[in-house]
């Protein structure tokens, strides 16, 4: 299978201390992952470097086809090249309605002149119709997104990232603070959105991330603990020995 993103042998310190630790991790263009791992396993430094917010002291990180080094890249240039990134809390423009949010992620895509000139044309209107589709909110179109349910301001976001047309798409813990029925329903999303594109979600929530039914790899003290099906590396004894605080 073809590669879209390899981390090779990463190092972060901070302070000296070794947030990340020789970490080794690649992902295929149509792949979803979980990473999961206690508190402080480096999970969010992990991310921080894939989108360029970290600079590693030393390793590798390549990029699609043409093995693009993202290492020495601006973290703007690195989501041109299609890394996009959903944080925990959802962060949609709260005045506007949901049709203008995800309008006004798909200009963000056409550059800041055309932003400049900007009329909504049917094609936009049509494109921003299926993404609505796509996310569960085609009945929502006129709401202001400061209306929306918490579930709801999630799924917004995530449709204004795949407006952008992400071939990698990192998520921070998306289940946090859902219902069971949204739960569910972002479930739904994310599995559809990683049959085009690659999809890496970072969860607490074991039963959100046994839904998702994927490859999980466990990150422990800022390495690779483990990598598999849940079933298999929840039966790992360093798994639960770490999990369990041994
Ligand atoms: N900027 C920083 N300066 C100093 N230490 C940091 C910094 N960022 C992260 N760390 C430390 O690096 C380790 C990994 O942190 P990170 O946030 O990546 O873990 P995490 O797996 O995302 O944890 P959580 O599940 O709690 O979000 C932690 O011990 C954290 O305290």
């Amino acid at each position: 299978m073809s590669t879209l993103l390899e981390v090779s042998d990463v190092t972060v310190s901070f302070d000296g201390f070794r947030a990340i630790n020789n970490l080794s991790f690649h992902i295929g263009p149509a792949e979803m992952r979980a990473i999961i791992g206690p508190n402080g396993a480096g999970k969010t430094t992990f991310m921080d470097i894939v989108t360029g917010k970290t600079k590693p002291d030393k390793g590798r990180v390549i990029w699609g086809a043409r093995r693009l080094s993202l290492l020495g890249l601006s973290e703007a240039r690195i989501a041109r090249e299609g890394i996009g990134r959903k944080f925990q809390k959802p962060t949609v423009f709260e005045d506007q309605s949901v049709q203008e949010n995800l309008l006004m992620a798909l200009k963000n895509r056409r550059g800041p002149l055309s932003v400049l000139f900007y009329r909504p044309m049917a094609a936009h209107l049509a494109r921003v119709a299926a993404l609505a589709e796509e996310i569960g909110l085609a009945d929502q179109l006129q709401r202001k997104a400061g209306e929306l349910s918490h579930g709801q301001k999630q799924w917004l976001e995530i449709g204004m990232l795949l407006a952008q047309e992400p071939k990698l798409l990192l998520v921070d813990e998306p289940a946090a603070g859902m219902t069971p029925a949204e739960r569910e329903h972002t479930t739904n999303i994310l599995v559809e959105a990683a049959k085009t594109r690659a999809v890496v979600v970072v969860e607490h929530d074991m039963e959100f991330v046994r839904r998702l039914g994927c490859k999980v790899t466990v990150l422990h003290e800022g390495s690779v603990l483990a990598e598999g099906s849940l079933d298999h590396v929840t039966a790992d004894k360093e798994v639960i020995d770490v999990y369990l605080g041994r």
